[in-house]
């Protein structure tokens, strides 16, 4: 159901596409106003300081409590789908829209042996690639390898390079066809077995746009239709828990194209199907819900 929505100066919005239309205009790569979507929310990111506090918008202080939760997600759905067939394999993650690198010094890199990040805004990069290259000794089991400096609706990774990809308060930049695009074009990037893990705010009801930094923070069954429109099964999802409550709910789902049999078949498959009916509505920063 196309659900209308909110910006963040209490406008409202008939319907998505209304929404849309008016945002990012036609939607076609050329369109001036889509450019203009894009850049705005480049510029404000240009304009925050390269720290963690800086791309957590000022909640930097959530940023333990969110690598625990994702660690425990994460480390279940190895378990579950990667590591039993894969003992000997090098395992490398992508980082997308990686800001200064948060997620890939504090969960990515201890279960990885090789992360790559992607991210448009330049001295978040920079600030990226000094923390987690400078003083590493040549010989460390896991290290950070590429940084690419480019929005996620221009980036296409490598094919079969990942075993995860993940996706972490950025995907609100991107429009709702560029989302589905992008998620198709990147799934040629995972090995057999690889996941997606997107990681994002969730609005109670419809969308809101956040006109500041030009996103917008889409509720839990938006998210649903667009994995849908993309081809992409629910393998996983929960809850972050223990947030302030002034913030926007915040959800892990782990996605996948191929609908296979894990490694070790277990209660991925059951979460999944038990979570389908059950869209549990709640609300790319950690960001204040209105
Ligand atoms: C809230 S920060 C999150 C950074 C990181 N994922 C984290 O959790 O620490 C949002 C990030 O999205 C990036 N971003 C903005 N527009 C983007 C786009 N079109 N594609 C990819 N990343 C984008 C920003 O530069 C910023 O680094």
């Amino acid at each position: 159901m196309d659900e209308g929505g909110l910006d963040s100066n209490g406008k409202v919005y008939a319907s998505r596409e209304d929404m849309w239309k008016e945002e990012a205009g036609s939607g076609i790569a050329e369109s001036p106003k889509r450019k203009e979507w894009y850049q705005k929310g480049i510029s404000y990111w240009e304009g925050v300081d390269p720290t963690v506090d800086g791309v957590l918008g000022g909640f930097g202080k959530v940023s333990n409590r969110d690598v625990i939760d994702s660690n425990a997600f994460l480390t279940e759905l190895l378990k579950e789908r990667i590591l039993p067939t894969k003992v000997n394999r090098k395992l490398v993650a992508l980082d997308c829209g990686a800001g200064v690198g948060r997620i890939t010094e504090n969960l990515l890199l201890r279960h990885f042996h090789e992360v790559d990040l992607v991210e448009p805004v330049r001295h978040f990069l920079d600030a990226a690639k000094k923390r987690l290259t400078s003083d590493v000794p040549e010989n460390v089991q896991h290290k950070a390898v590429n940084f690419f400096c480019t929005p996620l609706q221009e980036f296409t990774p490598e094919p079969h390079r990942y075993d995860v990809i993940w996706v972490q308060w950025c995907i609100g930049h991107l429009t709702d066809d560029d989302f589905v695009a992008f998620f198709r074009r990147a799934d040629i990037g995972l090995k057999p077995g690889g996941f997606f893990v997107l990681k994002e705010n969730i609005a109670r009801h419809g969308f809101v746009v956040d006109k500041l930094d030009s996103s917008v923070t889409r509720s839990d069954a938006y998210f649903r239709d667009l994995f849908l429109r993309a081809g992409f099964h629910l393998l996983k999802t929960k809850l972050q828990k223990g947030f302030p409550r002034e913030l926007f709910g915040v959800r892990m789902y782990a996605l996948s194209s191929v609908l296979q049999e894990t490694a070790a078949p277990s209660s991925a498959s059951k979460d999944a199907r038990a979570s389908k009916g059950v869209a549990r509505l709640k609300p790319r920063t950690p960001k204040r819900c209105n």
